[in-house]
C-alpha cells in the first residue's frame, strides 16, 4: 500500500501554551487535525468558561489564513470549581474538564488534592453532559513511577465509576497493560486515548545511548510488554480507543536541562507516526476508526466529512523547529519517516 486515504481526524488531546508558543505550534496541529481538544494546563490554568472562550479565541487567531479548524476548549478541575460553572461551561461551548492529581504533571499545581472535594462538580457535569478527562496517575511518592498508572485504576478510577456511571470519562493518554484492559472492559461511559510515543516506544528509548530527554514524557514510556498492550488496543477494532497526540511542547533548553520537562513534541508528525505504528502492527485498515471515527463518536460529534492522504514517501522531519524566541524539538528531529500527510 502507498497511499492511505482516510477521512480527516481530530486530534482529542493536545497542549497548545499561550502568546509566541502558541502561535508557533498551532499551525502545526490544524494541518494535520480539523479539531483538538485543548488542554487547559496553562500557567495560571484555564479555571473558568470566560477564560475559556478568551483562549479560544487567542488559538483561532493563531490559525493560518484558509486552514479550518476548530479547538474544543475544557477546564481545569481544581478543589474549587464552582458546581455553577459547569452550565456557564456548557453554554460557552467548553466540552469537557479536565482531571489532574495535583502535582502528577507539568503545570498540576493546582490540580485535585482528593477527588471527593469535586464530587458537586462532578455530578453537574455528569447532569450537563460534560466529559471527564483523567490524567490517570497516583502522585503518592511512595509508589514507584512506573506503578501509578495501575494503582490510580484501583485508588481513583473505580470509586469514580461507581459514584458517577453515566459521566463520560477519557482515560487520557494511557500507557499500561492494565489500563488497557480495564478501559477495555468497561462500559460505554469510560474511553481512551493514545499517544504515538507509546505506540511505538518502550521505556529503554530513553536510555538509549545516553540518557534522551525528548523521550521523557509522563505518563513515562513503560515496559515492552505494556506497548505490545497499547498497540494492540489501538488495533483491535473497540471503539473506545482513538487518537489523542498528548503533542506537548517545551523549548528544547527546558528538555535539555539538568531537570527537564516531561512531554514529547509530536504534532509536526503525528499522523505518520501513527500510521508507522498501525503499519508495523499490521494494521493500517484500522487507522481510520481510530483516529477519525472513534473519538467524536464518544464525544456525541459529528464526524467529519473532509478526507487527507498519507503518501508512502521517504521524508526528513526537522531536527528542530521556532519556538517563540526559543526552539523546540520535535520528536524523531532529524530522522527519516516512512509517511507524509500530502
Ligand atoms: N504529557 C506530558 O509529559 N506533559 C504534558 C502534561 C500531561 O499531559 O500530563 C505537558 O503539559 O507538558
Ligand atoms: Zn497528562
Ligand atoms: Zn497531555
Amino acid at each position: 500500500m502507498n497511499e492511505i486515504r482516510l477521512t480527516q481526524p481530530d486530534d482529542w488531546h493536545v497542549h497548545l501554551r499561550d502568546g509566541a508558543a502558541m502561535q508557533a505550534v498551532v499551525p502545526y496541529t490544524a494541518r494535520q487535525f480539523a479539531r483538538a481538544i485543548v488542554m487547559p494546563n496553562l500557567r495560571p490554568p484555564i479555571t473558568t468558561a470566560a477564560q475559556a472562550q478568551a483562549y479560544r479565541e487567542r488559538i483561532v487567531a493563531a490559525v493560518p489564513e484558509g486552514v479550518a479548524f476548530t479547538p474544543l476548549m475544557t477546564l481545569y478541575l481544581t478543589d474549587n470549581t464552582p458546581p455553577d460553572e459547569i452550565k456557564r461551561a456548557r453554554d460557552a461551548g467548553v466540552v469537557a474538564l479536565k482531571l489532574y492529581p495535583a502535582g502528577a504533571t507539568t503545570n498540576s499545581d493546582a490540580g485535585v488534592t482528593d477527588v471527593r472535594k469535586t464530587y458537586k462538580t462532578l455530578e453537574a457535569m455528569q447532569r450537563e453532559g460534560l466529559l471527564l478527562l483523567v490524567h490517570g496517575e497516583v502522585t503518592d511518592g511512595e509508589i514507584d513511577i512506573f506503578d501509578r498508572e495501575a494503582v490510580f485504576i484501583d485508588r481513583v478510577m473505580q470509586p469514580l465509576r461507581r459514584d458517577f456511571p453515566e459521566l463520560k470519562v477519557v482515560f487520557e493518554h494511557i500507557t499500561t497493560q492494565e489500563a488497557a484492559q480495564y478501559v477495555a472492559a468497561a462500559d460505554r461511559f469510560t474511553a481512551a486515548t493514545l499517544t504515538p510515543q507509546h505506540l511505538l516506544y518502550n521505556r529503554n528509548a530513553i536510555f538509549t545511548g545516553g540518557l534522551r530527554p525528548h523521550y521523557y514524557c509522563l505518563p513515562v514510556l513503560k515496559r515492552e510488554v505494556h506497548r505490545q498492550a497499547l498497540l494492540q488496543a489501538a488495533t483491535s477494532g473497540s471503539h473506545k480507543f482513538f487518537l489523542g497526540t498528548d503533542s506537548a511542547p517545551h523549548a528544547s533548553v527546558m528538555k535539555e536541562n539538568s531537570v527537564c520537562g516531561a512531554g514529547c513534541f509530536t504534532a509536526l508528525s503525528a499522523l505518520e507516526l501513527y500510521a508507522e505504528a498501525f503499519e508495523a502492527a499490521g494494521a493500517l485498515d484500522k487507522l481510520e476508526a481510530f483516529a477519525s471515527f472513534n473519538g467524536p463518536d464518544f464525544y456525541g460529534l459529528p464526524r467529519n466529512t473532509a478526507q487527507v492522504v498519507l503518501r508512502r514517501t521517504e521524508w526528513t522531519l526537522p531536527e528542530a523547529v521556532p519556538f517563540g524566541d526559543a526552539s523546540l524539538k520535535p520528536l524523531r528531529g532529524g530522522d527519516s519517516l516512512a509517511w507524509k500527510l500530502v
